[in-house]
């Protein structure tokens, strides 16, 4: 094997195998994950992990230290935003899950609907081949894409998100209105955009990875409707005014499987939610 595998493996890999080796894990599991999650050739994920074993894995540099990434404060009950007070229901630490009630106030609520509602599409999908967005029979729910500060409200909430995770209103996407009817949903899915195939890929290029996501609940629902994530078995029921926000990546920013994630079917009532993306970088 040659000595060359390692230094053509993306740095976040590389800093995962040494820091992986160092800590004793075993390397056939190793090279299962590099195959599962980073989508590796068996023979490349292998003979990385041989050579960094043979190496002592002490070839590369320092490991850099990990990423920022957005968080939320979950020390206290309560968190205290420029004038509005969020509370901190539960929180959970990988995948980093957090609940929040009160970040949206009724009338803040009622006022995104009446506006996004004057202009509701279906919502579409990325498509794998070549990135553009398509409707699909896994995500029935119709929306509005919304402009990155379009009205005062729309401001508001964005700056209130960033103070809440402190990360900034620039690495945002737009606001996504979402309308979901009787029997509307959003299968599982991953938020984050997947870099083995061609068109998520592109959409990394502008901003970089999802970092994050925050769900709020425009409405209350009936019945069904909650945001699932079969992975860790955790429902979140829609309550007007809350919101439930997840880290789509570990610290090194790589894709985190456990964030699958699903809108269920809408059994009773109509369920309107806001739904922001947060990217690495600027999103322009
Ligand atoms: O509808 C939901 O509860 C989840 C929405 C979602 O996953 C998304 O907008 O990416
Ligand atoms: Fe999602």
């Amino acid at each position: 094997m040659n000595k060359i595998v390692m230094p053509s493996l993306p740095q976040a890999w590389q800093t995962w195998i040494t820091e992986n080796l160092a800590r004793g894990c075993v390397p056939a599991e190793m090279a299962q994950v590099m195959v599962r999650d980073g989508k590796f050739e068996a023979t490349l994920a292998r003979a990385a992990i041989e050579e960094a074993r043979r190496t002592g894995f002490n070839h590369l540099a320092p490991a850099p230290a990990p990423q920022p990434l957005p968080e939320i404060d979950t020390s206290a009950n309560i968190l205290r935003l420029a004038g509005h007070d969020v509370e901190i229901l539960f929180s959970l630490r990988a995948p980093r899950v957090v609940l929040l009630g009160g970040l949206l106030t009724s009338a803040e609520c009622d006022e995104l609907i009446d506006y996004g509602r004057t202009r509701l599409a279906r919502s579409p999908v990325v498509s794998d081949a070549d990135g553009k967005t398509e409707v699909h029979a896994h995500r029935t729910s119709r929306g509005a894409m919304l402009q990155r500060g379009e009205t005062p409200l729309v401001t508001r909430i964005e700056s209130r998100l960033a103070a809440l995770t402190r990360w900034p209103v620039e690495n945002g996407e737009g606001l996504q209105m979402l309308q979901y009817e009787k029997g509307n949903e959003y299968r599982p899915h991953f938020d984050w955009f997947d870099a083995s195939r061609p068109g998520p890929r592109k959409h990394l290029e502008r901003g970089g990875q999802r970092v994050g996501t925050i769900v709020m609940y425009l409405s209350d629902v009936e019945a069904g409707g909650g945001t699932s994530f079969p992975e860790i078995g955790l429902t979140v029921q829609p309550r007007k005014g809350s919101a439930v926000f997840f880290a789509n990546t570990d610290a090194y920013r790589m894709p985190d499987q456990k964030t699958l994630h699903a809108g269920d079917p809408v059994e009773r009532g109509v369920k309107y939610i806001a739904t922001k993306w947060l990217r690495e970088r600027a999103y322009v």
